[in-house]
């Protein structure tokens, strides 16, 4: 499994440790940035990261900034994305196995460190149901292709 993760300058410290916890369970990641602490815009990094997803490169995606919103939001606009924003490991596993989500957004200043890591291993571990979901999801996916149309 190859992970992409990205944040802004509020999720920096996060991304860290996240990548720390990642190389730790021999999963693959790609640092989409950003490096430094400098402010920067989460829907630059936020693109980065879903890219490696679009272009086939990464299976999934780990968003932070200061709160996992803006990121989400950013995400959520790029064909074949669905980004959830989890504060707990609940929503985390259903997040994958009734959304299908392939992008984790977290808030690194509302969610501490060891929730954090405890909800990226639970979406990690979690896989989609399909079955009625899978025809939800598809009508999430139709919506996408519409509004795509209508641009
Ligand atoms: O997009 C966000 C809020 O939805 C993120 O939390 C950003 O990290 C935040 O807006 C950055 O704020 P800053 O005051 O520029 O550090």
């Amino acid at each position: 499994m190859k992970i992409a993760i990205a944040s802004d300058h509020g999720g920096i410290e996060l991304k860290s440790v996240l990548i720390n916890h990642l190389q730790e369970r021999n999963i693959e990641v790609i640092d989409c940035g950003t490096h430094t602490k400098e402010s920067c815009d989460y829907p630059d990094y936020a693109e980065k990261a879903c890219r490696k997803i679009q272009q086939g490169d990464a299976d999934l995606a780990v968003l932070v900034c200061g709160t996992g919103l803006g990121m989400s939001i950013a995400a959520n606009k790029m064909k074949g994305i669905r980004a959830a924003v989890c504060g707990e490991d609940f929503s985390a596993h259903y997040a994958r196995a009734h959304n299908n989500a392939n992008v984790l957004c977290l808030g690194a200043r509302v969610t501490g460190p060891g929730l954090a890591v405890l909800i990226l291993d639970t979406f990690l571990d979690s896989s989609f149901e399909g079955g009625r979901h899978e025809r939800r999801v598809n009508k999430i996916m139709a919506l996408e292709a519409e509004a795509a149309e209508e641009a």
